[in-house]
């Protein structure tokens, strides 16, 4: 996906909790930056001396802003979704408010006569703009506006005096080479999270049908087993292999199978419709899926329509039409409590059902005894 796409994701995305989490944590050392500089410059300069009620008052301002910035910064990538607005409102008035303020006392400083005071204030300026572009860059807008909301009072007055010229152009071209220097720091953000994201996917997709891959499902597998013990719920787990599989590798070929094996994957990931079902490719032939907060029945109900439509799908592949079985081992349990080795443990039911269904003739569902025995009440989850 090209950057410029990603840029216009959603709000309420992961991708947006990931980004203003990046730009969080670039904002965060420039938070105190603004009244300490000020601080410094106006006793250094001797500035404070001739308008102390305008240099006091600034510290405060500044200082109250950087408050209010700090707790923003603390919360906003921890609000629920439906808050989310309104804390990145009050994070850009925040950076906003500590742009105009320092750009405008900048500028200021320019009329002032004290060349001390707008060197000082000139040099500390660039520094804390190109700073904070780099910061913001994730967010091009906010880049954008908070470089303009910086420079242009420099701007307005310096043309304004006339005698300022020079200084103008300067403030311009800065200005300009701000703009150019978001646009290359956003793109290159965006880059860099799209390939981290492009690596994660890859490192959990099976290529062949784009299904989970195992390491991911073992991962979800634990993952669920705990908060499913956590809220004493159902969990079911189904092993399904197709049937004969040498045999169609063997009279249709390896790219054939292969077809068969997209097509099954395709009835799988289409018959799963809940957001927490997690299908994968277990290996080779063989397929997994778990049904968290789903008892015996309903895993049954679920293994069953899906053996059906596979038994009922016709594979079509250049010339070749022909149709493929699968068995499938199931496990469902009501967990209370998670113990370690849990997770391998159910899918070792699973597996061992799977066995039993291929023993009894293939293209058929069973239970494995365990999950009978736990619903009815026979086995407690810790003995399992
Ligand atoms: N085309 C293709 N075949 C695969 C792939 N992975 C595994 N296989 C084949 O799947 C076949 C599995 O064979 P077996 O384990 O003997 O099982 P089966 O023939 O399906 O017999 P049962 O499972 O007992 O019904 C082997 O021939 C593997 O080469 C794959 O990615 N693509």
């Amino acid at each position: 996906m090209a950057a410029e796409a990603i840029v216009h994701q959603p709000e309420g995305s992961d991708a947006w909790l990931r980004v203003w989490r990046d730009i969080v944590k670039r904002a965060m050392p420039g938070i105190f930056i603004y009244p300490i500089f000020w601080a410094v410059i106006a006793a250094s300069s001797g500035f404070h001396k001739l308008h102390p009620a305008l240099s006091w008052s600034v510290v405060a301002a500044l200082t109250g802003i950087s408050i209010v910035r700090l707790i923003n910064a603390i919360y906003l990538t921890r609000v629920q979704p439906e808050k989310r607005q309104v804390w990145q409102g009050l994070f850009w008035f925040g950076i906003l408010a500590h742009s105009g303020i320092y750009g405008s006392m900048f500028a200021l400083s320019l009329l002032s006569g004290n060349a001390q005071f707008s060197l000082l204030m000139a040099f500390s300026g660039a520094g804390i703009v190109a700073g904070g572009v780099n910061s913001f860059s994730p967010s091009r807008n906010l880049a954008y506006a908070y470089a303009i909301v910086f420079l242009s009072p420099g701007i307005v007055v310096a043309l304004w005096s006339q005698d300022l010229w020079v200084e103008a152009g300067f403030i311009v071209t800065y200005l300009f080479y701000m703009w150019n220097l978001v646009r290359q720091q956003n793109a290159e953000y965006w880059v860099s999270l799209n390939n981290e994201r492009t690596l994660a996917l890859q490192s959990r997709t099976d290529s062949l049908t784009t299904l989970n891959n195992r390491r991911y499902f073992d991962e979800k597998l634990k993952e669920l087993c705990h908060l499913s013990s956590r809220d004493h719920m159902n969990l079911s787990i189904l092993v399904l292999d197709c049937d004969f599989f040498k045999a169609v590798n063997d009279k249709y070929g390896h790219d054939f199978g292969d077809e068969c094996l997209r097509q099954v994957a395709n009835v799988l990931t289409t018959n799963l419709p809940r957001a927490t079902d997690v299908c994968a490719r277990y290996g080779g032939e063989e397929f997994s899926i778990i049904l968290a907060g789903t008892d015996l029945q309903g895993a049954q109900l679920v293994a069953e329509k899906i053996r059906n439509k596979i038994e009922k799908m016709e594979i079509k592949y250049k010339n070749i039409t022909t149709k493929v079985t699968i068995s499938v081992g199931l496990v469902s349990v009501r967990l209370d409590n998670f113990e370690v080795g849990l997770p391998e443990r159910l899918f070792k039911y699973a597996d061992e059902a799977l066995y039993l269904a291929k023993e009894q003739g293939r293209n058929r569902v069973v239970c494995s005894v365990a999950s009978t025995a736990l619903q009815a009440g026979k086995v407690k989850t810790a003995s399992l």
